[in-house]
């Protein structure tokens, strides 16, 4: 299969494009793959790490309000489309996918104008705006929650889950943080971070809460985000810390979460896949800062099954973060229990399904 993907601005948009395209590369290992995104957005860095055919375009986002920036949003979205469309001629792919973010829209919207069969996968339970705007010319549509089927053509859309969720899914616990972090395998683990670009809020609550982090029994790795890193890390001597680890990103987060017995987080759509598509308790802080507060509709699907517990942003702060987290690792059974309501609402099986989509679509 010739498959080009796009998808960008934030990890949670780049990750189901990339799980697709190794779960292709694997059944169909002749495939040729193309990935398109901004040099801005984290699917520059992600994908060249990747070692996967790259090629940009150069958009930028809608402000909302009326602005004269606007004007130099339209010139570049016209010339975007005429770029993707060059990059589609030259390339020819079967089929192609956009998984969100703004850059997907001249893409997928380009490679409709030309013909080729196209199909959108929307993570969240509130679609993104170029999602919504691309559901008008594409010929299929990929959600991952029920909540999100009305906002589509009914005719075109499609329940599959996310990719990541099928990518994760019976990973076993390894010596990964032993070999890597130098972390005690026979020792629980806690993971927090905030999505893929950090979260100030929680990164303050944990500042607070680090060295009753330190003395606990469980031991915990914090990703704080690539721009807050600096500010976290000011003042500690991290070579000192036995039970905790700091790190600006990780690179290999299967890894980790084989090997996290709770993850604190905020509640982006691919992140909540991960931990359901595994099985993983997780304690969510919606971000306060997304259009139509979606994060909370993303958490209230794991919160109202027992999956998760919700710790709102308003209520955050190192002394209850540590004891929601407390009250969760204290209680075994607790935690059993949540890990097994979290797989029984993972889709497994997302990208056999979305892989099937693409193929009734290759022409
Ligand atoms: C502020 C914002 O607009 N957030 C949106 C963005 O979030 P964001 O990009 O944070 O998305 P998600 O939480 O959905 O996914 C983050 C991804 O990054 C990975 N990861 C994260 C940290 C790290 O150090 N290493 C790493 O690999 C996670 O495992 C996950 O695969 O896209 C999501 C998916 O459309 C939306 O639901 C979120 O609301």
């Amino acid at each position: 299969m010739r498959l080009l993907v796009s998808g960008g601005g934030t990890g949670g948009h780049v990750y189901p494009a990339l799980s697709l395209v190794k779960y292709v590369k694997e059944v169909e290992p002749d495939s040729e793959f193309m990935y398109v995104g901004t040099e801005r957005g984290l699917e520059s860095s992600i994908v060249k790490h990747e070692n996967l055919p790259f090629a940009s375009v150069d958009i930028q986002g809608f402000r909302r309000k009326l602005t004269f920036e606007n004007v130099t949003t339209i010139q570049k979205f016209l010339k975007s489309i005429k770029d993707s469309k060059r990059i589609i001629k030259e390339f020819k792919p079967d089929v192609v996918v956009g998984t969100g973010g703004y850059v997907c829209a001249p893409v997928v919207y380009g490679a409709h104008k030309l013909g080729v069969p196209t199909l959108i996968h929307e993570q969240n339970s509130v679609p993104g705006v170029a999602n919504k705007f691309l559901s008008r010319y594409v010929d299929k549509i990929a959600v991952c929650f029920e909540d999100a089927i009305e906002y589509f053509p009914q005719a075109k859309v499609e329940l599959t889950g996310n990719p990541r969720a099928q990518e994760v899914a019976g990973l076993s616990p390894n010596n990964y943080l032993a070999d890597t972090y130098h972390l005690d395998t026979a020792k629980k683990t806690v993971l927090i971070f905030g999505g893929s670009r950090g979260a100030q809020t929680m990164m303050n609550a944990v500042a607070e809460s680090l060295a009753e982090l330190e003395a606990k029994d469980y031991q915990t790795i914090i990703a704080t985000g690539k721009i807050y890193y600096d500010d976290m890390i000011k003042g500690i001597e991290l070579d000192a810390l036995k039970n905790v680890r700091i790190l600006p990103y990780i690179d290999n987060m299967t890894d980790v979460l084989a090997n996290t017995d709770l993850v604190v987080s905020r509640a982006g759509a691919t992140s909540i896949a991960e931990f359901t598509g595994m099985g993983l308790p997780s304690i969510l802080i919606p971000s306060p800062n997304v259009t139509n507060d979606h994060q909370t509709k993303n958490a209230m699907s794991l919160v109202k099954v027992g999956a998760a517990e919700l710790l709102k942003d308003s209520d955050l702060s190192g002394a209850s973060l540590i004891k929601t987290i407390d009250d969760i690792m204290n209680d075994p059974n607790k935690l059993q229990q949540m890990a097994t309501e979290a797989e029984k609402i993972g889709y497994q099986d997302a990208t056999t399904h979305l892989y099937e989509l693409l193929k009734a679509l290759q022409k």
